[in-house]
């Protein structure tokens, strides 16, 4: 009897997905890869799909790749198939067209949901049952967030699914800045990761605090902190909004 869950790609996103369904208990999984990244400890992937029909296939490979990959099992999904693609910029209309009559899911999830921590947003048109599987399929890797309008998914992954990216850059940066002011490396690294995850861990604790105030409570009048801010402050909104257009626009060019 084959899988319920079929996915194909299990690279960084599709293996983090793939580990945090396995933890609940949602498989089997059939793993469809010729060369799989992240393959949690005994599970097998196979360079062509298996026999039979899945009742969800996730479709987890690369954008630039994804008609040729879906090609070999084109023929084994149907109207009872959920189409599920967590591919940046490719549209439920494109799907459905590869796959007609199935219901078609689109999600943006992020690579924290290896640990359950993800946040995933979440389209369909395919109605309650779909929004169902979908549900149960992304909750088990964190958060989730159902869009009311396929359009954001542009701008979504520019923010979300991109985000973690931009925060380990910042992780990178801070610590380089710890070695250049004197630091040794193991230390400086250690101290970024820490300070990044703890302000995360407080941000989310103390959800109803604005962001703003959280960083007020740091700042301390003609302290060291309003001295490290006046530098960053003016140029980090810029340097932000001008990355998440530049993300925004790529995930526009993928579709
Ligand atoms: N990484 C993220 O943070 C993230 C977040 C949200 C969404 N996504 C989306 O997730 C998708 C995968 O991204 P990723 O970062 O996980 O990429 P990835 O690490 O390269 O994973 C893609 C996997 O698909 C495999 N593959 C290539 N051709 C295949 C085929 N014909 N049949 C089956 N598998 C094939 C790749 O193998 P090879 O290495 O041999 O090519 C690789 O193992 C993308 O569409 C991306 O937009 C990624
Ligand atoms: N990683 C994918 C990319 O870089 C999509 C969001 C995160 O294209």
């Amino acid at each position: 009897m084959t899988a319920p869950i079929w996915l194909l790609g299990c690279g960084h996103m599709g293996g983090a997905l793939l580990a945090r369904w396995l933890a609940e208990d949602m498989g089997p999984v059939a793993v469809i890869d010729p060369n799989p990244r992240l393959l949690p400890d005994g599970v097998e992937a196979s360079a062509v799909p298996p026999d039979g029909r899945p009742d969800v296939l996730v479709l987890a490979v690369k954008p630039q790749v994804w008609r040729a990959a879906a090609a070999p099992l084109l023929a084994q999904i149907g109207p009872m198939t959920l189409v599920v693609s967590v591919m940046a910029g490719v549209t439920t209309a494109d799907l459905a067209a590869a796959f007609p009559g199935a219901a078609i899911i689109r999600a943006m999830p992020n690579t924290p949901s290896a640990i359950g921590q993800g946040v995933t947003a979440l389209f369909t048109t395919a109605g309650d049952l779909a929004e169902g599987a979908g549900e149960a399929l992304f909750s088990a890797a964190g958060a989730t967030v159902w869009l009311a309008d396929e359009g954001d998914f542009d701008a979504v992954t520019a923010v979300s699914g991109s985000g973690p990216a931009y925060v380990f850059a910042f992780i990178e940066a801070l610590a380089a800045a710890g070695v250049a002011a004197g630091l040794a490396p193991v230390l400086a690294d250690r101290l970024a990761r820490a300070t990044v995850t703890g302000a995360a861990a407080l941000a989310a604790a103390e959800a109803a605090v604005p962001a703003a105030e959280l960083r007020t409570r740091v700042t301390s009048p003609g302290g060291t902190t309003a001295a490290g801010l006046a530098v960053l402050q003016p140029g980090l909104a810029p340097l932000v909004a001008a990355t998440v257009s530049a993300a925004a626009a790529r995930s526009r060019a993928l579709g």
